[in-house]
């Protein structure tokens, strides 16, 4: 049995249901070794037999066994395989890819073969020097001759050291020294111990084969042999002679893709410029609601320690809760603090007894007091004790009421509009505090004590703030024969973490099945506020993210465009013997590229916006506004990555699924 036989092959096109019968019952026996012409009229099925031959064509009746074995039709990767090891494939046309080097042309059939790197090079050279091309190496398929592109093209057949080379009709677009060089290479191909198979339908070049076989009305007929072939060893038992082939890794397809990206770039650079704005106007909104988020908080945690607790007798009373308002804030101020509950030691201790608890400091506060500096009356809406949480970066001036009858005033409502210019100077000063409650009888009675002020303070909270220790405050109330029990406790929690916790234990502390405590944390309102943010950022970037479907279609139309493009690179990669999955690769390589570039062209574009925005803001809010966090990063990147992917989904599996002899014929 020959080295490669085949069997009555019968192939007919249809159109519509009208069968075109081109092959006919083809028998054809060939040696390694051998170089045989198929002589034929153009149109006589000489291509049509050629692809079947190379195994680019499944659909045909009779057989094809190549070294004894007979080939599967039906087995697809087997297929690509035989392409791969067996067929080197040499056309009219060259079918070289545009967007690859000469050697690189050469290097992607040398891809597939278990060749390492430095070999697969060294091997390149060597064959494109066989082929008189040692010195074109970089030269783009554009840039060469009809001639040498052919060259190139031979020498890319030869990459992976088939035994068989099929070259259809390989001179048909050369000048006559053009034509005389490639049958000379041809046939010093076939005296190396190749087969070559060549279909021509010039008289004159299949002179330069072995023997000629005619193809005539879809059957072989007439071989007529012209000079004996050189006896050849067989490649398969000389291992030293053969290359181990591989399927295409999968780094080769995107070092391809990455290649062809940089030849198209001029229209695959807009793509990334308009996915990295829809990805940057995402980014930068999540890197706003970070930084507002963040300044709320700074804010807050300025003006309130986020880990204390003010806890309030709980009164189901509205007139009494009213004033237990008031008492948290003083805005709201409008009455006598009359009724306000007070807590007992043991209802302290319960506090203190608490979970997470480390502290319980008492406090007390009266609502609507007079300070009288000499003659001059001002009125503060709240005075209060000076407790562990108030902060001393409010104090402008001298220090807290650390001593007894000893006071702190509001800078805005007291000292400054005592002096604009030297409110520093009230401090040392004696004043005359009064205010209003009611005794444990129900009377009204007037509180009143000179005290001393130690300081000016500027609340960050713009709510005055005045007030004294609590020895003192206790003095004052005991002077006037009203408790002395405090009306507020402030509890701070080892954690901040658990402030919500603490707040909804104390909210529920019962005794007879009543209420006991009204607690209220800066922190359960800051989780509220950075929720609202939250939202609102999320609600932002959402709507910028439709942004980003735009990009996707983008992608898409681009991508699909580009498979119609390169249909003549997918059946060239075809027939050397890439498989479904390495085209479909290809493209989805070339997708994530793409969306890989904008997430980092995005983040380029919103670090460089950002710091522009936040150089502009910090002059305002003293604070940066826009934060982009790692976290961010990475979700846009892993968002730029599933939109390309799935943006490659479809033109990627169009390309995977092209015909291989069509798309070969495509221009
Ligand atoms: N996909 C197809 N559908 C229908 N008919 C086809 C198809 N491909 C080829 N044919 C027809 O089959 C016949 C053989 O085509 P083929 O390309 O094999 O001829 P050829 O001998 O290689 O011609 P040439 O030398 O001009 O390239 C032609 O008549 C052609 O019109």
């Amino acid at each position: 049995m020959a080295y490669l036989e085949v069997q009555d092959v019968r192939k007919s096109y249809y159109i519509g249901k009208q069968a075109f019968p081109v092959l006919k019952g083809i028998n054809l026996s060939v040696e390694l070794g051998e170089f045989v012409a198929i002589l034929g009229e153009s149109g006589g099925g000489k291509t049509t037999l050629m692809n079947i031959i190379s195994g680019l064509d499944r659909n045909f009746d009779g057989t094809v066994t190549v070294h004894g074995q007979t080939l599967d039709h039906l087995r697809e990767r087997q297929l690509d395989r035989y392409r791969r090891e067996t067929i080197g494939y040499v056309s009219q046309s060259y079918n070289l890819i545009q967007h690859l080097n000469v050697l690189e042309n050469v290097m992607l059939a040398l891809d597939m073969t278990k060749l390492g790197r430095a070999a697969r090079l060294r091997r390149a050279h060597e064959l494109l020097r066989q082929v008189g091309l040692a010195d074109q190496v970089k030269k783009y398929p554009n840039q060469l001759s009809g001639g040498q592109q052919q060259r190139v093209a031979i020498a890319r057949a030869l990459a992976g050291n088939p035994p068989i080379v099929v070259a259809d009709e390989p001179t048909g677009a050369l000048d006559a020294e053009n034509t005389a060089e490639v049958m000379r290479i041809l046939q010093k191909i076939a005296t190396d111990g190749r087969m070559v198979i060549c279909v021509t339908h010039s008289e004159k070049v299949a002179q330069a084969a072995n023997r000629v076989e005619h193809l005539v009305n879809g059957q072989i007929k007439n071989e007529h042999v012209l000079r004996p072939a050189t006896p050849a060893q067989d490649p398969a038992e000389t291992p030293q002679q053969t290359i181990a082939a591989r399927p295409l890794p999968w780094h080769v397809s995107f070092a391809t893709a990455f290649r062809h990206m940089r030849f198209t770039w001029s229209w695959n650079s807009l793509i990334v410029l308009g996915t990295a704005i829809g990805l940057f106007a995402v980014m930068l909104f999540t890197g706003l609601g970070n930084g507002i988020r963040g300044y709320i908080n700074h804010q807050i945690n300025n003006v309130v320690d986020p880990q204390s607790i003010t806890v309030m007798r709980y009164s189901s009373n509205g007139k009494d809760q009213e004033e237990q308002s008031v008492a948290v804030d003083p805005a709201l101020a409008g009455t006598i603090a009359s009724h306000m509950k007070t807590f007992s030691q043991k209802q302290l201790q319960t506090l203190r007894e608490l979970h997470h608890v480390i502290d319980v400091e008492p406090g007390i506060s009266a609502t609507n007091a007079t300070v009288m500096v000499g003659n001059d009356r001002y009125s503060a809406p709240e005075l209060t004790t000076w407790t562990s949480t108030d902060p001393n970066s409010s104090l402008k001036v001298g220090h807290r009421p650390s001593g007894n009858n000893q006071i702190v005033l509001d800078k805005r409502t007291i000292a400054q509009k005592w002096s604009a210019t030297n409110w520093r100077d009230l401090v040392g000063r004696t004043v005359t505090v009064s205010y209003q409650t009611a005794n444990a009888k129900g009377k009204p009675v007037t509180v009143k004590r000179q005290l001393t002020v130690s300081g000016i303070v500027d609340s960050p909270s713009g709510a005055s703030l005045n007030a004294v220790n609590y020895a003192t405050m206790q003095a004052m109330a005991q002077g006037a024969g009203t408790s002395k029990q405090p009306t507020f406790a402030t509890v701070r929690v080892s954690m901040r973490d658990q402030n919500e916790a603490v707040v909804d234990e104390i909210n529920q502390l019962k005794v007879n099945g009543r209420q006991q405590f009204s607690a209220n944390s800066i922190s359960t309102t800051l989780d509220r506020v950075n929720t609202y943010v939250g939202i609102a950022t999320t609600v932002l970037a959402a709507i910028a993210g439709i942004s980003l479907i735009v990009s996707a279609l983008m992608i898409i139309v681009t991508m699909f465009m580009s498979v119609s493009a390169r249909m003549k690179e997918i059946g060239v990669l075809r027939s050397l013997g890439e498989s479904r999955r390495d085209i479909r690769r290809l493209f989805t390589s070339e997708a994530l590229m793409l969306g890989g570039l904008s997430a980092v062209l995005a983040t380029s574009l919103t670090y460089g916006f950002g710091a522009v925005l936040n150089h502009w803001l910090y002059k305002i809010a003293g604070y940066p506004l826009v934060q982009i966090h790692l976290q961010s990063i990475g979700m846009i990147f892993i968002l730029a990555i599933v939109i390309a992917w799935l943006a490659a989904i479809l033109p990627a599996r169009r390309a995977a699924r092209a015909n291989p002899i069509k798309a070969l014929a495509a221009r």
